[in-house]
């Protein structure tokens, strides 16, 4: 088991990252919180059916009710968070109550949106069940979708703990996998280039991304943003780099309808037109061939589909939270490890997002 602590200034948690390691949440619980009345899960309906019975055992010395949810976007809506809501209300939640955030990326953002705002905010665990949720499960960003922007309802509420037991990765399918790993090239190319390299050496194929192999990369991704998060919990200054490629690939989330691409597909493509504007406004020097080169044999999409007109994009990107008046700015690299913020403007973006769409 490897553990990885979180200090930031509203909270400090430990991330406990193995096999088997739900096991241990019951002591946890006992030990952390003596008073607990009821627990509630919220999971979604594919973890449902494959976990949620052994959960439940794990958790037999408990009083607990559950809520299942659409799988993926579907569940990050107005509708499910009130439902969720009406559910916690109905089980008589109380402030000595918990919340379970029993599945990937978007379980965990609306479970800990709805704990951040049931009776102003109660406990939640994080027991994240794909490899994005690496990223997701940690640092306290919770939310909800708005039709007009991706995670635009939301709160900085850190979780109690994050028990991240890698024997769920099994069940993950191809694309999931896929989706996780974007996020995993992330953290290396905003921090790291040793990291960097090792990825490229050891991860030639999808296949090579499995539980096991992928376990030291998930903890040293982890580790990169509980430092950063440490520093800048609620994105004052350097956080927002962990926002690397999610300019582009929120407004592309959100243009492909909620679901339609993943967020990992999505950023990986965000990511190489980040690339390329490092590249032009930032003398970056990167070999931006064999990047891609590596993307396409690991199975990602590199364009933006020639259905989405580029002039939307700009229109979503206008409203990242990062903009400020109607500058647009970007998280660009000096080099792999040394990010920085730039203010782009609109005609540049527009030139080189022409680049991006797929030619018919
Ligand atoms: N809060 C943050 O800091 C942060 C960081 C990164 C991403 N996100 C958000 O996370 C979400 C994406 O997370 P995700 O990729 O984990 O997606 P997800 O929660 O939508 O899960 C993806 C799919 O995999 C299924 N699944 C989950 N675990 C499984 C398992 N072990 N076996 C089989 N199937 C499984 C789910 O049911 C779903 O269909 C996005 O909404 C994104 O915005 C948040
Ligand atoms: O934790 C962060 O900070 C991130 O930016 C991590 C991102 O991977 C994640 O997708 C996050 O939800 C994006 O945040 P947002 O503020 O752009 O919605
Ligand atoms: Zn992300």
């Amino acid at each position: 088991m490897k553990a990885v602590s979180v200090q930031t200034s509203s909270k400090e948690y430990p991330v406990l990252i193995g096999e088997k390691i739900i096991h241990e949440l019951p002591l946890f619980l006992h030990n952390e919180f003596p008073q607990l009345t009821k627990l509630m899960i919220i999971t979604d309906e594919n973890i449902g059916k494959l976990y949620l019975q052994d959960l439940l055992e794990v958790l037999s010395d408990f009083e607990s009710s559950h809520i299942i949810v659409p799988n993926g976007e579907n569940a990050k809506t107005f509708e499910v968070y009130h439902e969720c809501l009406t559910f916690a209300l109905k089980q008589q939640l109380d402030r000595k109550s918990l919340i379970l955030a029993f599945g990937g990326g978007a379980v965990g953002d609306l479970s800990g949106f709805v704990a951040a705002t049931y009776m102003r905010g109660i406990p939640f665990i994080q027991i994240p069940t794909t490899i994005l949720a690496h990223d997701s499960a940690v640092g306290g960003k919770v939310a909800i979708n708005h039709e007009l922007g991706k995670n635009m309802v939301g709160a900085f509420y850190q979780p109690e703990a994050v028990f991240y037991d890698l024997e769920y990765l099994h069940t993950l399918p191809e694309r999931e996998k896929r989706s996780g790993f974007a996020e995993v090239i992330k953290h290396a190319l905003i921090h790291d280039l040793s990291f960097y390299e090792e990825l490229k050496e050891k991860v030639k194929t999808i296949e090579d991304i499995q539980a096991r192999l992928i376990q030291p990369f998930l903890a040293r991704g982890i580790e990169i943003k509980a430092n950063i998060v440490g520093e800048d919990e609620k994105e004052t200054g350097k956080r927002a780099f962990l926002n690397f490629g999610h300019t582009l690939g929120h407004a592309v989330e959100a243009e492909m309808g909620y679901g339609g691409w993943s967020h990992g597909e999505a950023i990986i493509v965000g990511m190489r037109y980040a690339i390329q504007l490092s590249k032009k406004y930032n003398k970056f020097a990167f070999n931006d061939e064999e990047f891609t080169n590596w993307l396409i044999t690991l199975g990602y999409e590199t364009e933006i589909p020639a259905e989405i007109p580029a002039e939307k994009l700009l229109l979503r990107m206008k409203q990242d939270k990062k903009t400020i008046g109607s500058s647009i700015t970007f998280v660009l690299l000096e080099a792999i490890g040394n990010p920085m913020m730039m203010k782009i403007d609109d005609e540049a973006l527009m030139m080189e997002l022409e680049r991006f769409v797929k030619k018919g």
